[in-house]
């Protein structure tokens, strides 16, 4: 993996700084510099006593974090959230528990996020009467099959189907 420098102010004196937690992975982790507690369903904006810098054609990517979300439910609204290269204000988290039923404490300092770091390229739209042909063609959104969904006993399917 090659590295790239980034510049980083603390907005929060006190807080850890983002860190690898193993020399290959690829997001940097985030915590929570506030101490918080997310009832089923709840949302919440939080901060992590960052900012950054990234260097122009890069952008920061803000991921869940797979242990927290697949023993407690907690994610990442937005995920994953764009950090802009031209951004200075603190990386903030908008963090949400899944869980139908536990609420989910969480305290300053908590790993809660992580922060991926890669470079991005800008389009250049130029529109055309037509594009080029390609295998899929216009085929999309489960069209190539293999996930048939079972309907549980009384549902109608209503609220969530979708026409394509
Ligand atoms: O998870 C996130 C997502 C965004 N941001 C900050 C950095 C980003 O550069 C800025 C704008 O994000 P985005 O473009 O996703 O939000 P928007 O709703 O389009 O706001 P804006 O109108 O400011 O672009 O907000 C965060 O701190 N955390
Ligand atoms: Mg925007």
């Amino acid at each position: 993996m090659s590295n790239v420098k980034v510049l980083l102010a603390r907005i929060d004196p006190d807080v850890e700084l983002p860190s690898y937690a193993e020399p290959g992975d690829a997001g940097a982790d985030l915590v929570t510099t506030s101490d918080l507690v997310l009832q089923p369903g709840e949302r919440a904006l939080v901060g992590t006593g960052v900012a950054v810098a990234l260097p122009p054609g890069y952008a920061g990517f803000v991921h869940p974090r797979s242990g927290l979300a697949a023993r407690s439910g907690l994610s990442v609204v937005n995920a994953p959230g764009t950090i802009d290269s031209g951004y200075r204000g603190e990386i903030k988290v908008c963090l949400i528990n899944h869980d139908r039923r536990e609420p989910l404490a969480l305290r300053r300092g908590d790993r809660i996020a992580q922060l991926v770091v890669q470079r991005v390229e800008h389009a250049e739209f130029h529109e055309v009467e037509e594009l080029p042909d390609s295998q899929r063609g216009t085929g999309g959104y489960g069209s190539t099959g293999g996930h048939e969904v079972l309907a549980a006993p009384g549902d109608s399917g209503a609220g969530h189907r979708t026409e394509v």
